[in-house]
């Protein structure tokens, strides 16, 4: 090949700095519009912490509302405020006690990584007391702490560990403090949390709603401000793009996601500008598609399995695909997999998972007939085949078939 390979790119008519549709990014406060009511009522119940005494609180909402954004920026501008005096440190993809713990310490400089879990809470009170340190510790995606790992469920016990501490801490007469604020997308955290940490963590919360279309719609005119040159974007693509996903969950990371896809797919047909019919509609799929993998990932050993049979049947043709046949090939791939422990379940249990799948769009199951035995349904899919392929390669790398 002669030549520079980027020479034979499309010019680039579309993008002026991609990097302000970066999921990612940490959006400066102009940026982050439609949320004043929720960060004043965060900021009202932190600017206690300059008078040493404000309240753990947790940050509730569906997917991409801005719940970490919000937090994030609100605790920069507490830093810059109170100058020195506080500290705050964030925290996700929490596994169990031990490792938020030691991850927490690295943080903090604490100087341990054992394994006797009071050492970490030890020291922990004994920085804040010993350097008048006030902390803001923010936990995302709580609830993860809250699913049984190895059947146990590590929340209760670290955040009522972290109320000891605390409580340590504020006797001490010193000025320091520990604050938590807990981020999930689980409306049902509260019935996970016992009796006391309910009573002492889980009174004050913050909701954060879906966005509509109008809101999205002023998301996104600010971000494809900074994004894309004057004129790239065809009247009716924001709106068409906030109407769609206000629809579809109201998810802001979405609308951004597919914003930047179709962006994308101009730059690649060397267009002038972002059109509706070919680039939105052509990345509302792709997102979509994605959105799909990350779903089934998600869930449960055997809904894998199930996922992967439809498509097998799918692949050899066979029509209609009922229920019943899911479940028999359910079976002989259950019987390849190199998986130790876990029996096949019921037919009553992958009639339900069929449902569960059903419901969350990854496949479509319509009702045939009502049988003496349950419901059996006529099974398709809907996906690209490049979807689809991803899917059975996650599922064979997965469980060794
Ligand atoms: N009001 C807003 N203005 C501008 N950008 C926003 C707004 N809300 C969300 N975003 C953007 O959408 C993306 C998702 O936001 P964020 O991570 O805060 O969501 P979340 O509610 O914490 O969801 P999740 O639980 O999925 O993490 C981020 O890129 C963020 O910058």
């Amino acid at each position: 090949m002669g030549g520079n390979v980027f020479d034979e790119q499309p010019t680039n008519r579309i993008f002026q700095n991609v990097d302000a549709l970066d999921p990612d990014r940490t959006p400066s406060k102009d940026e982050f519009v439609e949320r004043d009511d929720e960060m004043q009522q965060i900021v009202s119940i932190l600017r206690f912490i300059e008078m040493g005494g404000a309240s753990n609180f947790l940050v509730t909402g569906p997917s991409g509302v801005g719940k970490t954004m919000a937090v994030k920026i609100i605790l920069r501008d507490l830093e810059n405020y109170l100058d020195g005096n506080v500290q705050s440190v964030y925290l996700t993809d929490l596994e169990n006690e031990l490792q938020t713990l030691r991850t927490l310490t690295s943080q903090l400089s604490l100087n341990y990584r054992g394994t006797d879990l009071n050492e970490y809470y030890d020291r922990l009170a004994a920085k804040l007391i010993r350097e008048d340190l006030k902390l803001v510790l923010v936990l995302d995606e709580l609830e993860k702490l809250f699913l049984a790992q190895g059947g146990k469920s590590h929340g209760n016990s670290f955040l009522k560990k972290l109320l000891e501490a605390r409580k340590r801490v504020v006797n001490a007469d010193a000025d320091g403090t520990l604050l938590v604020i807990g981020i999930s997308n689980n409306a049902r955290l509260g019935e996970y949390m016992n009796t006391k940490v309910k009573s002492r963590f889980g009174h004050e919360t913050v909701h954060f709603s879906k966005y509509n279309a109008l809101e999205l719609r002023k998301i996104l005119e600010q971000r494809s401000e900074k994004a894309f040159r004057p004129g790239a974007l065809d009247d009716g693509v924001l709106a068409k793009i906030a109407a769609v996903v206000a629809q579809n969950g109201g998810d802001a990371r979405e609308a951004i996601q597919v914003l930047r896809k179709a962006g994308e797919l101009a730059l690649d047909d060397g267009a002038a500008t972002v059109t509706n019919g070919t680039h939105v509609d052509r990345a509302r799929q792709l997102i979509e598609a994605d959105k799909i993998v990350d779903t089934v990932r998600s869930l449960s050993m055997h809904s894998h399995v199930v996922v992967y049979a439809v498509l097998s049947l799918l692949e050899e043709g066979k029509t209609p695909v009922t229920t019943g046949d899911v479940y028999s090939e359910y079976r002989d791939v259950h019987a390849q997999m190199s998986v130790e422990g876990k029996d096949p379940i019921s037919q009553r249990r992958v009639r339900d998972l069929i449902a569960e799948l059903d419901m969350l769009g990854v496949i479509q199951a319509t009702v045939l007939s009502n049988g003496k035995y349950g419901r059996t349904r006529r099974i398709k899919v809907n996906l690209e085949e490049s979807t689809i392929e991803e899917l059975q390669t996650f599922v064979e790398e997965e469980y060794g078939i």
